[in-house]
């Protein structure tokens, strides 16, 4: 058996996508509208505090095309408060116009392969802020894809030894040191947890970052034998305003 890499994991992640039913909304009576984006606005408002006071991280995003319109990032401590904060979504009124097209359940990890010799993670101040986001702080434009790494036949990813995955991961960090300022990454496990073994959640001021990001990496070994990508979602940040404002008729 090869050994399996060490990881450090911080707060667990649900990424919860909502369409909207633009038909029951534009039915709705201008009261019911009002009231729906009053709890939606205090929903925001109660989980952007945390983010602010570090309790947990919070955003929300439009989504581009077909596969969904809203994007809640939440991070907490536990798996239960991320369910608490779904279904509290879900209780206000705003909620009954929506559905949920996907939904994504892991957990920060930070994998040990380029780790500092002689430095415990956990003594590493470097290491908090990204075991723990502040989704406020990111760069407006959001990328995420859940993956996994390939195991099949001769290209299988958890059959090399920690050497070659050390080296190959060592390039894989090369390319996205290229990106530094320009594309923050969260990597989040979720082998156990979801239908893929990790999510991919980027933040760029330019969306063509995304692409340049993820073409390059297409050429690089991790992912070029060994990465299989899922659905990816792409969308922008928006404060209350900005999301009252999308839903406004
Ligand atoms: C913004 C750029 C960027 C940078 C700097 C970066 C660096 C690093 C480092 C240094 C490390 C290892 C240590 C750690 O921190 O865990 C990783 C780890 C990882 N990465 Fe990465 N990655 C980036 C970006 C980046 C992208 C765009 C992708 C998606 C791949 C693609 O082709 O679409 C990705 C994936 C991963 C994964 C799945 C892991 C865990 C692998 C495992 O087997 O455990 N990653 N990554």
């Amino acid at each position: 058996m090869s050994e399996p890499t060490q990881t450090i994991e911080g707060w667990y992640a649900l990424h919860d996508f909502r369409t909207i039913d633009w038909h029951a909304w534009k039915a709705a009576s201008e009261e019911i509208r009002a009231d729906a984006l009053r709890e939606l606005t205090a929903y925001t408002e109660k989980y952007r505090a945390d983010d602010q006071n570090r309790t947990g991280g919070f955003g929300v995003y439009t989504i581009a095309g077909h596969k969904a319109d809203l994007l809640f990032v939440h991070f907490r401590s536990t798996v239960s408060d991320l369910m608490d904060s779904e279904t509290e979504f879900d209780k206000t009124s705003f909620a009954t116009f929506t559905k949920k097209p996907y939904s994504y359940l892991s957990i920060v990890e930070l994998s040990s392969y380029l780790s500092k010799p002689d430095i415990a993670p956990e003594d590493d101040p470097q290491l908090l802020p990204r075991l723990r986001p502040q989704l406020s702080e990111m760069m407006p434009h959001i990328c995420f894809y859940p993956m996994n790494k390939r195991r099949s036949g001769n290209d299988n990813w958890f059959m090399l030894s920690m050497e070659e995955r050390v080296q190959l991961m060592r390039s894989h960090g090369m390319i996205g040191r290229k990106y530094a300022g320009r594309v923050t990454q969260i990597i989040t496990g979720s082998a156990g947890l979801d239908d893929w073994e990790w999510g991919v959640t980027l933040y760029a001021n330019d969306p063509l970052e995304f692409k340049k990001l993820v073409y390059e990496m297409r050429f690089d070994e991790v992912s070029a034998r060994y990465g299989e990508f899922g659905v990816f979602y792409v969308g922008h940040v928006v404060n209350d305003q900005e999301l009252v404002d999308f839903l406004q008729l």
